[in-house]
């Protein structure tokens, strides 16, 4: 990537500017959801990674929660198997589970790990499984027919929704220089293995562990109104509306109900924003120059 050469001073001023921020974010626990969509090429997967390493050295607590989906969806195609979504969420049946768990707790996790390991962090590759983290409860989603307005109740197969998060092991981790890297894999109460969509799990997350910022990043700017332009910043009322009126469908349906579900637990700003932005976590954080979406009480 080419850089424009900056000016010293405005090199000092930036740093400088990221000082209040340091303060308000100091020892306090971001939650920061990395999709599949923002994940681009390894030299954004690495820079992504450089950025996380750089809020721990700063004495934030960074919890990463990886998404992975377009990456299911390649090796499903590659194996033959067909996959749908309804209201943004992946029809998983036996096969499909097991492939889901390979992609986001295998490859995606240690991939994470790993670019985070090389930026001079510690991280901790983990899903929702270990320390019993979070138990998985079955969803079932009811969709209604265009034509006939019928409403039938739709079996997504594994595919869950958080239902208990236990804290132990990441309070375990966390403030040890260590950096957790969640995937959004978890068991059932009867110990099936159930794919949770990585916005809610990361939702579930940050309100478990009374996370200050949550950030979801994404291929979008932020949530985008019928016109396309960003919309700035969303009440918890605002966020309802927009899903029942129909601004916001397919993938953005997840992130704004987590969005809603998290500042409802306590979380003070949620961030839906550009992930393929170079250095969009930093910049959102550390600088006067927030970008994307700002979901508030
Ligand atoms: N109102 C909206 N504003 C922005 N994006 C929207 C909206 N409604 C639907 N979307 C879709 O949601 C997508 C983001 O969700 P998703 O593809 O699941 O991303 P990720 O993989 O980052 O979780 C966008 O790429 C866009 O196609
Ligand atoms: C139930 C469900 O839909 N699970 C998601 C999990 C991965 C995910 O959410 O990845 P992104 O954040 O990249 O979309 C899936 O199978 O695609």
């Amino acid at each position: 990537m080419s850089h424009t050469p900056l000016d010293a001073q405005d090199i000092g001023r930036v740093l400088n500017e990221a000082l209040p921020y340091m303060q308000k974010y100091d020892d306090e626990i971001v939650v920061v959801k990395y999709g599949g969509h923002a994940m681009g090429d390894e030299g954004g997967a690495r820079s992504f990674a450089r950025d996380i390493v750089m809020l721990e050295q700063s004495g934030i607590n960074p919890v990463v929660v990886h998404g992975g989906g377009p990456q299911i969806g390649q090796m499903l195609a590659k194996l033959g198997i067909k996959s749908e979504f309804v209201d943004g969420l992946r029809v998983t049946d036996k096969q499909t589970v097991e492939i889901v768990e390979m992609i986001l707790a295998g490859s995606i996790n240690k991939q994470i790990v790993g670019f985070i390991n090389a930026a001079g962090g510690k991280a901790i590759g983990l899903c929702g499984k270990d320390g019993d983290m979070v138990k998985a409860a079955k969803v079932s989603r009811v969709t209604r027919d265009p034509d006939s307005n019928i409403e039938k109740v739709v079996d997504l197969g594994f595919v869950g929704e958080p239902d208990k998060v236990d804290t132990k092991v990441l309070d375990t981790v966390l403030g040890k220089e260590l950096i957790p890297v969640l995937a959004p894999v978890a068991t059932s109460a009867d110990g099936e293995t159930y794919n949770v969509n990585a916005d809610t799990f990361a939702g579930a997350i940050a309100g478990a562990l009374g996370a200050k910022r949550l950030l979801l990043l994404t291929d979008v700017p932020g949530v985008l109104d019928k016109n396309k332009n960003l919309i700035k910043s969303l009440s918890v009322e605002d966020c309802r509306r927009l899903i029942a009126d129909g601004t916001v469908t397919g993938g953005m349906i997840p992130k704004i109900e987590t969005c809603i579900y998290a500042v409802e637990r306590g979380v003070e700003g949620v961030v839906i924003l550009d992930g393929k932005t170079p250095h969009a976590v930093l910049v959102e954080l550390l600088t006067d120059g927030g970008a994307g979406t700002l979901i508030h009480a």
